[in-house]
């Protein structure tokens, strides 16, 4: 069966003609109306209105035999009250009308509930395609077999008496005398009604010859027969006749399947119905409890929902906002251009998905991630927008914090080694592609730590953002400073030609150079820097910073406050270095270190006054290595004061000997590391080896540079006060270079003071450096401090230093650092010599 047309409405078939007659109306009048106008139902009306039905289906309940029954009005044998419909009906409702009450006829109301017309069963029927139903319906299914075959001489009372008796439509009337069959129907019996008089037998009413249908034909055929010989009623037959079958069971069959399609489709209606509801009631209740701000617009952007999570993420309550538009929410963050693109994908891909940036009601911008989906429905030609956004303005901000972390120095706010290694690679490709020059500098700041240990942590970060704002202040546009770590800077610069870069790092070590005011104390700094150049020094990354860092590590070794750019001679040491650091980790286990002695000369007496112990490193594959290189190394991996305990046992064992051979060559000199009396164990690491070599302290001197003083310098000067009170002689190293606080002089236990070898180096000459070396002798005299000149290489030093009244002289010219079998030899032929 077709789907029926579930849409279409009563006034689309009904039939208009309504015929009426009043309630007093005699019956067979009534009748003889519906004959005139070929309806087969009447309605009744009284005072306008309609109050009963009659049909010819009722005509078998009406006693035609009776003598009164001309005199029947139509009002006693009417169906009352009249069931109606209003033309806006949908037909299914209307089909179900006509089950529920069990009729066929149903009055149609128009708008102003005025009666309009008839709807019948057919109607329905008539109007819902069947035809394609009907063909696939073999008739056998249908057909009535339970026949009534009456002789052709009954009366047509007996007949009408049957046919009420048995409910019956029809009855077949046997003619033996012609051997035909006729039909007597239903219409035939309502056409009695308006008979005048009747006549007997009943053949006189059939209807013959039989209009006859094969038992094996379909549905379709007997409703287009019945439809070309407008008759209501078809015979049956096979080889004998089997049936009746009459156009209201044709309809039967059709209602009965219609109203189950009808029933179906209703079902399936409530159950889709159903299922919308509670997918609608679900979506309000997600759309409520939703976190994510929710908004609904028409095609013209007029809002016309939006959801809680909606009020609580722009502070815009539902009342603000409906039949707003949404730019209600707009920042002025966004150009024309980006909604334009927006709205151009909202329309072409149905979607749109991104960040915006948007006002919250006070005016706060907030970030959200949006999505907006075009919603077409399909029922009703309307489009509507969903806006769907969460606030990301957190997530962003933690974003930016984290990329802040990942990619930029917290103290500093420089980039850090990532940003640079990036800004690298890009810079690199680009100095290839366009044959430029490029250059890496490593900025390493001098003696970093001991501001760091001495003022502490936090005016060391004071000092590091303080050198980066001042690097940065002369930094070239389009140029980078990183920082690296610790108080190491890189600099990445475009430069033109190599010696512009040269002048460049002048004024690096310059600006870092000038004296600094952290927590209201001057501090003075420098720094080492080591630059390389691409293509020249490199031509990636790793190279270059290879290179420069070589090169920083180079200018740290010339003195420290310097500029050194890369020469390939500078790979060798660093390799040398390396190897150095990895064979340095056994060299004391291996015992490859050794003690060389260098005697101290008294200038009036020429006697040995002290000899100074001077560390040897024998390398089997590197040889002799000096301390000058690997003390620092020591320092670096954290040797250092292994080494210094190390060098105080030899030089015990040493005393010992001279105790025991009667050596009588003043005191035993060793040099200690600053990082040792940093420890605050020197003195007492000092005093039990002292004790166990049972040493008189009187016999040892400990050499000590100015660094060591100048971080942690109460602490120094408790162990040098310590040391002192040992016995042990103290001697300040190098003095002249470094720092030359002459303050130290007075507030710490200092016995000897050794001019560096630099200056003795230059006297004498008419550069300043005698007078240096005078001033010097000067002052120590007058703190009664004993003065050694160290570097003494030439008789012009030593004339000069004698006529300065220096004490005592240590050098070349005297005698070089000898191995320790030397050194008694040497001892033997002086003393010999006396
Ligand atoms: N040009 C020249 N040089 C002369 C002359 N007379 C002596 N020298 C050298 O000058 C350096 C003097 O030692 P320093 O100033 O304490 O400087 C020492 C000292 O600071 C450090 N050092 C040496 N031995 C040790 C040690 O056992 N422990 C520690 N911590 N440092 C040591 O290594 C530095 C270098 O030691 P060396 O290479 O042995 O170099 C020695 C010595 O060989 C001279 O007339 N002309």
């Amino acid at each position: 069966m077709n789907q029926p047309r579930r849409h279409q409405k009563v006034g689309d078939v009904f039939s208009q003609k309504l015929v009426s007659c009043p309630a007093h109306t005699p019956l067979v009048d009534a009748v003889r109306l519906m004959h005139v106008h070929n309806v087969t139902a009447i309605f009744v009306k009284h005072e306008q209105s309609i109050v009963g039905i009659w049909t010819e289906a009722d005509c078998l309940q009406v006693d035609i035999t009776s003598p009164v029954f001309k005199d029947v009005a139509i009002h006693e044998v009417m169906s009352a009250p009249v069931v109606s419909v209003p033309s806006q009906c949908l037909l299914s409702d209307a089909t179900l009308r006509f089950q529920q009450h069990g009729i066929r006829h149903l009055l149609v109301l128009d708008n102003d509930k005025q009666p309009a017309g008839m709807l019948s069963l057919s109607d329905i029927v008539h109007n819902q395609g069947l035809d394609h139903y009907l063909q696939f319906r073999p008739i056998h299914e249908q057909y009535r077999t339970d026949l009534e075959i009456v002789d052709s001489a009954m009366s047509i009372e007996g007949v009408v008496d049957i046919m009420r008796a048995k409910r019956l439509e029809s009855v077949l009337v046997y003619n033996q005398a012609l051997d035909i069959h006729g039909i007597i129907t239903q219409r035939d019996i309502v056409g009695l009604i308006i008979q005048t008089e009747w006549l007997n037998p009943c053949w006189q009413y059939a209807s013959y010859p039989l209009i006859e249908i094969d038992s094996e034909s379909s549905l379709f055929d007997a409703y287009r027969l019945m439809s070309d010989r407008n008759v209501r009623h078809l015979v049956v037959r096979d080889t004998d006749i089997c049936g009746v079958i009459s156009f209201a069971d044709l309809i039967t069959e059709i209602e009965s399947a219609y109203c189950c399609e009808l029933e179906r489709a209703i079902e399936q209606r409530d159950i889709a119905l159903q299922k919308s509801q509670r997918n609608l009631f679900l979506a309000n209740k997600i759309i409520d409890a939703s976190l994510d701000g929710i908004m609904l617009t028409q095609r013209d952007g007029t809002i016309i929902q939006v959801n809680p999570a909606f009020t609580k993420l722009t502070g815009f309550a539902e009342h603000e906002v409906i039949g707003k538009r949404p730019s209600i929410l707009s920042s002025t963050k966004h150009s024309r251009s980006f909604y334009q693109k927006m709205w151009h994908a909202i329309e072409y891909d149905g979607v749109w998905q991104g960040e915006i940036c948007n006002c919250k009601k006070g005016g706060e911008e907030f970030v959200e991630w949006l999505t907006i989906i075009k919603i077409k429905d399909p029922n009703v030609d309307e489009i509507l927008y969903a806006a769907i956004f969460s606030d990301i303005t957190e997530r962003k901000r933690a974003e930016e914090k984290i990329s802040q972390l990942a990619y930029y120095d917290e103290l500093t706010g420089l980039p850090n080694r990532r940003l640079f290694n990036d800004r690298l690679s890009i810079a690199l490709s680009a100095a290839k592609r366009n044959d430029d020059l490029l250059a890496v500098m490593f900025i390493d700041l001098d003696r970093f730590k001991e501001v760091n240990d001495s003022l502490g942590h936090d005016a060391g970060d004071n000092l590091l953002a303080q050198v980066a704002d001042r690097i940065l202040s002369i930094l070239p546009q389009g140029d980078t400073l990183a920082r690296l770590g610790g108080d190491e800077f890189v600099l990445l610069c475009e430069v033109s030609r190599v010696e512009t870069l040269l002048g460049f790092a002048e004024q690096v070590l310059q600006q870092v150079s000038m004296p600094l005011l952290i927590n209201e104390h001057e501090v003075a700094i420098t720094a080492s820097i080591g630059a390389a150049v691409y293509p020249d020094d490199g031509i990636d990354s790793a190279t270059l910073l290879k290179h420069a860092d070589i090169a920083m590590y180079r200018a740290k070794e010339v003195g420290r406050n310097s500029f050194q750019l890369f020469k390939p001679a500078m790979n060798a040491r660093s390799l040398e270095r390396l190897a150095m650091m990895s064979r340095l980790q056994n060299a004391i286990e291996s015992d490859e270190f050794e003690l060389y002695f260098q005697p101290k000369q008294h200038l009036n007496s020429g006697k040995i006054l002290g000899v100074e112990a001077l560390l040897r490193w024998q390398e089997p594959s590197l040889g002799v290595i000096s301390p000058a290189k690997f003390i620092p190394l020591a320092e670096e991996l954290g040797l250092i004061v292994k080494l210094d305990l190390w060098v105080i046992e030899q030089a015990c064992k040493e005393l010992t000997k001279w105790r025991q051979y009667d050596i009588e060559a003043g005191r035993l000199a060793i040099n200690i590391s600053a990082n040792h009396l940093r420890q605050g164990l020197l003195a007492s690491n000092v005093a039990r080896l002292l004790e166990q070599y049972d040493v008189d302290p009187r016999k040892l001197e400990i050499e000590l540079t100015e660094s060591c003083f100048i971080s942690h310098f109460s602490e120094a000067k408790q162990e040098l006060l310590a040391l002192k009170k040992l016995g042990v002689h103290i001697t300040l190293d190098d003095f002249g270079t470094g720092y030359s606080a002459l303050s130290y002089l007075t507030k710490l236990p200092i016995d000897t003071l050794k001019i560096d070898a630099s200056f003795i180096a230059k006297v004498p000459d008419e550069y300043g450096n005698s007078e240096i070396v005078t001033a010097i002798i000067t002052l120590a005299k007058s703190l009664s401090i004993h003065v050694v000149a160290e570097g003494v290489e030439k008789i012009e030093q030593l004339n000069y230093l004698q006529m300065l009244n220096c004490d005592t002289i240590q050098g070349y010219y005297f005698c070089r650092p000898i191995a320790k079998q030397q050194w008694y030899d040497f001892y033997l032929a002086k003393a010999q010599s006396a």
